[in-house]
């Protein structure tokens, strides 16, 4: 659920006023933002925490009690002088500062050696909105040099500093750049900004049980592993491959061959019972030497042989290039199958074809990059220029009665008419690499042939494919070396991670 900030002070007020106490919520609220920092360092090593003087400050402390007790070194670094702190910083300052040193010269945190986080307790929600001046854009400025210099990982608290918590649009002037912004109780609507996206980084939610249920948006959400998880059906001992979906894909030509490997792997890893890889005659032989044993490859003369056979849910367009554009458009026109149509499919769509969608027999995820959205909306007709993610994503849905959008990007965004427009929240810079999107497709395919709706599938696959990627990172991958490959390797422990609602 998402809230403003606004919404949010008042939820509290509300709270404060049955009895709640400041103090239990600032306790709950560190142990989720402690929970999160370890879900991407488990180990232990260095941490300073920047402080301002209010709550946001009081949780960065307690998020430090928990980090020493759990053997990290902490350090801290205060915006001003700490007998300005207020009442509950002050107290928790007082519980650690025989452990915590202050730290005057940050050149040896640049020799330090192992990991170095970082943690943003300089402002939260009582941020005034005016742009940072003085100690405090001077604070911001430290670490996001730290960040860029020492590749510190940078974790902001509630908001990242220097983000305006009125304002649609964050300013441009001083803000902490986080690589992870662990928010509390709910997602605040700033952070879902278009242009937020590059301060916030990854986005998790550290529930606060008091707070669970203030008023908020109803028309969008954050995705989170605790509302997917009931989507995804449990399997009974005795189930079989024919329950699990009947996944058709569509993809690849002579030089794409590896799109649709990674579109029929993904579908294998996400799940489908039995899957078909159709290809033209005259390529067989090159897919069938490299598909993965489990998928079965299926040489064809005219591609609308695919609508022969039954399929829960069928995968187009990855690396299929143009020559079969005719083909193609009759296929999804005909399908009596849910589809996710992707790339070149989306591309033949772009070209005078878009209408084709108002005539559909089954439903149809589409799920294009911010390049082919432009080119699936140019002209205008359905979304204005200037129109935000979210905008250009739910015009599109409510343009084609049936289908869903599911706009790729570091904060991926699905819309269905009348449903929640869905965040996601997982994922990380180093899935900007060719190839991502292909086993995206192919998750979605599985998730779809296994009975999730289209929204459900969409919101899953992109939380999945995030987390895996996230799971590479913890296994040794780093940003640069991260590759489509390892997505689809470290997939079942994404499952695995849903399955125990991590953030
Ligand atoms: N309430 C709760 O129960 C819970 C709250 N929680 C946490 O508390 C956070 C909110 O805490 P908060 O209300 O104390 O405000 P916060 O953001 O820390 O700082 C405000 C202080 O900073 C100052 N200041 C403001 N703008 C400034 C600027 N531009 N430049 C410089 N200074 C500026 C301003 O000083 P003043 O100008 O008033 O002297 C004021 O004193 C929230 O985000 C969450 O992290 C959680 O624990 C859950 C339970
Ligand atoms: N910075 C990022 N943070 C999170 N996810 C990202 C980031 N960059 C890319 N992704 C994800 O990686 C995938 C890339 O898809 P796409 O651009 O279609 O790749 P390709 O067409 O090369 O397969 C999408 O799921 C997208 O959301």
């Amino acid at each position: 659920m998402i809230v403003s900030c606004a919404q949010m002070l008042e939820g509290e007020r509300v709270a404060f006023a049955r009895g709640v106490s400041a103090a239990d919520l600032m306790e709950e609220a560190a142990r989720g933002i402690f929970e999160a920092i370890r879900q991407f360092h488990p180990q232990p090593g260095t941490a300073v925490l920047y402080l301002g003087k209010g709550n946001n400050a009081g949780d960065a402390l307690v998020v430090g009690r928990l980090m020493l007790d759990s053997g990290w070194k902490v350090l801290a670094r205060p915006v001003g002088e700490v007998a300005e702190f207020k009442e509950l910083p002050a107290k928790h300052w007082q519980v650690i500062s025989d452990r915590v040193p202050i730290v005057a010269d940050l050149s040896p945190l640049y020799r330090e050696p192992g990991a170095l986080v970082l943690v943003d307790g300089i402002l939260g929600i009582g941020a005034s909105p005016s742009p940072l001046k003085g100690a405090y854009a001077a604070a911001v400025g430290e670490m996001n040099a730290l960040r860029r210099a020492r590749h510190a990982f940078t974790v902001a608290i509630d908001l990242p500093s220097g983000l305006n918590p009125t304002a649609d649009a964050p300013s441009e002037s001083a803000c902490v750049e986080a690589d992870l912004t662990v928010t509390v109780a709910h997602a605040k609507d700033v952070l879902l900004a278009d242009g937020a996206t590059k301060w916030v980084g990854r986005l998790a939610i550290a529930p606060l049980a008091e707070l669970e249920s203030i008023h908020t948006e109803e028309t969008a959400r954050v995705i989170t592993s605790r509302d997917l998880l009931p989507e995804l059906p449990c399997r009974s001992f005795d189930f079989h491959k024919g329950q699990a979906g009947r996944v058709g894909i569509v993809a690849g030509s002579r030089g794409f061959v590896g799109a649709a490997l990674l579109t029929a792997t993904a579908a294998l890893r996400g799940g489908a019972g039995l899957i078909t890889l159709y290809v033209m005659e005259e390529d067989y032989s090159i897919f069938a030497a490299q598909a993965p044993l489990e998928v079965m490859v299926k040489p064809v003369a005219d591609y609308l042989e695919v609508l022969a056979n039954k399929h829960d849910a069928l995968a187009i367009g990855p690396g299929l290039g143009k020559e079969s554009q005719e083909r193609i458009l009759e296929i999804i026109q005909l399908s009596e199958a849910p589809m996710v149509l992707d790339a070149d499919a989306l591309n033949m769509l772009a070209e005078g074809h878009l209408d084709l969608l108002k005539t559909l027999k089954a439903p149809a995820l589409l799920t294009p990059h911010p390049g082919e959205m432009q080119r699936l909306t140019k002209g205008g007709a359905h979304v204005h220029a200037g129109a935000t993610r979210r905008e250009q994503a739910e015009k599109m849905s409510v343009a084609f009665p049936g289908t869903t959008w599911l706009l790729k990007g570091s904060r991926t965004v699905i819309a269905t008419q009348d449903q929640a427009t869905s965040f996601n929240t997982t994922g990380q810079p180093g899935m900007a690499t060719g190839g991502m999107g292909d086993v995206l497709t192919g998750l979605c395919a599985a998730l779809m042939g296994q009975g999730l709706s289209l929204h459900e599938g969409a919101c899953l696959g992109a939380w999945l494919s995030g987390r895996s990627a996230e799971r590479a990172m913890l296994a040794g991958q780093s940003a640069e070396s991260l590759s489509p490959g390892d997505v689809l390797a470290h997939l079942g422990e994404a499952f695995t991670d849903l399955k125990r609602g991590v953030f």
